[in-house]
């Protein structure tokens, strides 16, 4: 049955469901933010059928409402519910990277109309904002659901049922195991993605070339950095209790490695580097992980004029799409390497084997 559903939050993720849920039903979405721009833009490109300026005028109309705003605002939302004289049931939903005190806000919910059922799609970008929204940007994703026991099946059947358009894949946990695993796969490294930007920032000062150095290694580990800071800081509040524990750990392991190197234990070292490689490669092997990364291919080139053109028309000529392409360290007049990222393994694979057929040097990331 066609479910009239809003989405409170018109951004990336708010946006990108959206467009997922539009490609896939024939469901009535109605869209509120508190920024006029992003109402307007959604209706004007067709990513929402209507767009409403009062979030309690939305959610009196919907039978299924996704909160898609940064935390803290989601949770003054849930907050505005008790606030409107629901006439009908209502899942009510959101999309929040923490779940603890979105659930605690929940659980002060008094209408016996509403089904609350927490959710994460475990998908993003570095951009914000719907412009930037997609409507593939969740697929093959984990989207996380954290109901409550006493949550009836059907609704979150009805809910999964929705969100189909968003071709991930769900499984349900409680709050605190979500916002243990998400800190340490997520928020934990993007605190130290960002302290590692601010170490390289501050040896600028003594060595100016660093960031022309900052090469394969430095960028990989630090993407995320790159990412909307409003919204990981208030990630990092509202999940500040575990990432402190994480910190704490961390220091703790830092002065660790501290020891060892004043103490020469160059043997305790090497151990310690052989366990991270190994537990690092077994990521690899099982499945992707959570937020879905690419397979990558990397392609030995000449910095003549065209190189680039050349490679991507022979996997054109393959129909083989390429999510993304990087070039790193070119220098003038020798060779250089290309990062292409495919999002299947099998476009990595064809390509590996069509541009080697071809004559380059590829190297698998494995
Ligand atoms: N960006 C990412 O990679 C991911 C983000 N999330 C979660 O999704 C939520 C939204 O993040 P993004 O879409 O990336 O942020 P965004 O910055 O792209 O969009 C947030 C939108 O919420 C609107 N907004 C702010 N306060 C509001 C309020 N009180 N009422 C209605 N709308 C309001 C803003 O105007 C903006 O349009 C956050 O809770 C975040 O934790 C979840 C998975 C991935
Ligand atoms: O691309 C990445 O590595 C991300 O970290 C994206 C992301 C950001 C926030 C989330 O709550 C979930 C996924």
């Amino acid at each position: 049955m066609a479910q009239t559903i809003l989405i409170a939050g018109l951004g990336l993720i708010g946006g990108s469901l959206a467009l997922s849920m539009k490609e896939n039903n024939d469901n009535h979405l109605i869209g509120y933010d508190i920024d006029p721009k992003a109402i307007a833009y959604g209706v004007e490109n067709g990513i929402l059928d209507e767009g409403v300026a009062d979030f309690k005028v939305g959610i009196k109309q919907a039978d299924i409402c996704i909160l898609a705003a940064p935390v803290s605002k989601t949770i003054e939302l849930i907050h505005k519910i008790n606030e409107v004289n629901l006439e009908k049931p209502i899942i009510i939903t959101d999309v929040s990277s923490v779940k603890g005190s979105i659930e605690k806000a929940a659980e002060c919910i008094t209408s016996p109309l509403v089904t609350f059922i927490g959710g994460h799609p475990m998908a993003g970008s570095h951009k914000k904002g719907i412009e930037a929204a997609k409507s593939h940007l969740f697929e093959n994703a984990i989207y996380i659901l954290t109901p409550t026991n006493d949550c009836p099946k059907e609704k979150i059947a009805l809910l999964k049922d929705v969100l189909a358009g968003t071709k991930s894949t769900f499984i349900e946990l409680n709050p605190e195991e979500h916002d243990e695993m998400t800190s340490v796969i997520s928020h934990f490294p993007h605190l130290i993605a960002s302290s590692l930007v601010h170490q390289a920032k501050s040896w600028q000062t003594k060595h100016e070339k660093i960031p022309s150095l900052a090469a394969g290694g430095f960028r990989d580990i630090t993407r995320i950095a790159s990412s909307n800071p409003a919204m990981w800081q208030d990630i990092f509040f509202q999940n500040k209790h575990v990432i402190s524990r994480l910190l704490t750990d961390w220091i703790a392991e830092m002065n660790d490695l501290q020891q060892l190197l004043q103490t020469d234990n160059q043997v305790e070292m090497y151990d310690y580097l052989v366990q991270a490689k190994e537990f690092r490669d077994g990521l690899d092997k099982t499945k992707r992980g959570a937020i879905p990364a690419f397979y990558d291919l990397f392609v030995d080139i000449f910095d003549q004029t065209g190189a680039l053109l050349k490679v991507v028309s022979l996997l054109a000529e393959k129909d083989i799409s390429i999510k993304n392409i990087e070039i790193l360290e070119i220098r003038e007049g020798i060779t250089g390497v290309l990062r292409l990222s495919f999002v299947t393994k099998e476009d990595q694979l064809a390509s590996h084997r069509h541009l080697t057929k071809n004559g380059y040097e590829t190297m698998l990331e494995e």
